[in-house]
């Protein structure tokens, strides 16, 4: 690992360029294979005695696994307000993106399409775990997809804020288990006051559109 540090404005290039740290490699093996678990499991036929078996497998992992000890991020953080993240750092902040993380077991995995000063695409899937009414993604899934594209849109115009508004327009069904897209950007700003929009589309239909007020913390503004 090299010894090349980071501030706030080189977070996404370092975290794209720098090479995956080795736990980190393994961190999303473990995700990969516990999201996969979740999304096949769901709702799965099985006789009882098949179910009773991979419960009992599951339930000895989690014996395995015990309590481990875990890292504060907020160390890495004061670290990248400061310029002096380390590529480790980074990693340790970004991969357990609860939107798109890889090493986070809970995040929708995306695929970023576009990242730059005018606006953010991801695509993506969602399993049936994500499912609301029947083939249709669930409505906090979706404030929660749009939550993290809005802001993501923020992060890629160098600008650093938490949600203040969020304001979301159901259009149509959302399909799980296709591919869809979400688009955010940038619409204005007022003092701290940044105001973001986006929404969510499968194939040329749109399906969700979003907007709302991030605000730069004072400390930060
Ligand atoms: C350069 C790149 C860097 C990259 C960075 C790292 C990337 C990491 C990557 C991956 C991690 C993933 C991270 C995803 C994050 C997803 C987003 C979230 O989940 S954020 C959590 C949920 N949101 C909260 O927890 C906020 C809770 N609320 C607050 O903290 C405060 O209420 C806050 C800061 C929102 C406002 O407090 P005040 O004290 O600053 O506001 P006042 O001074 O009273 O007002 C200033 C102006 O703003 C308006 N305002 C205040 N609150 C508002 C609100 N809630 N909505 C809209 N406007 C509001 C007011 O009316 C006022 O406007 P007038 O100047 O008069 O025009």
């Amino acid at each position: 690992m090299s010894n090349k540090t980071f501030g706030p404005f080189e977070l996404q290039k370092a975290y794209n360029n720098e090479p995956v740290p080795a736990d980190f490699v393994e961190r999303r093996r473990i995700s990969a294979a516990m999201q996969t678990l979740a999304e096949r499991l769901i709702r799965a036929e099985g006789d009882i005695d098949t179910l009773s078996g991979w419960a009992d497998q599951l339930e000895a992992l989690v014996a395995t696994v015990g309590e481990p000890d875990r890292r504060d991020t907020r160390a890495a953080n004061r670290k990248l307000f400061t310029g002096s993240a380390t590529a480790e750092d980074i990693f340790h902040m970004m991969d357990y993106d609860p939107v798109g993380g890889p090493s986070n077991p809970i995040a929708p995995q995306v695929e970023w399409l576009q990242e730059d000063q005018n606006g953010i695409e991801g695509a993506l899937r969602l399993g049936l775990q994500y499912q609301g009414p029947p083939g249709r993604v669930h409505g906090g899934v979706i404030a929660w997809l749009l939550d993290a594209a809005l802001s993501r849109a923020l992060h890629a115009a160098f600008r650093l804020g938490v949600t203040g508004t969020l304001n979301i327009r159901y259009l149509a069904a959302t399909p799980i288990e296709d591919t869809i897209h979400c688009r955010a950007r940038i619409t204005g700003q007022e003092g701290r006051k940044i105001f973001v929009e986006g929404g969510i589309w499968h194939g040329d239909t749109q399906t969700v559109s979003a907007e709302g007020i991030w605000l730069t913390p004072k400390s930060l503004g």
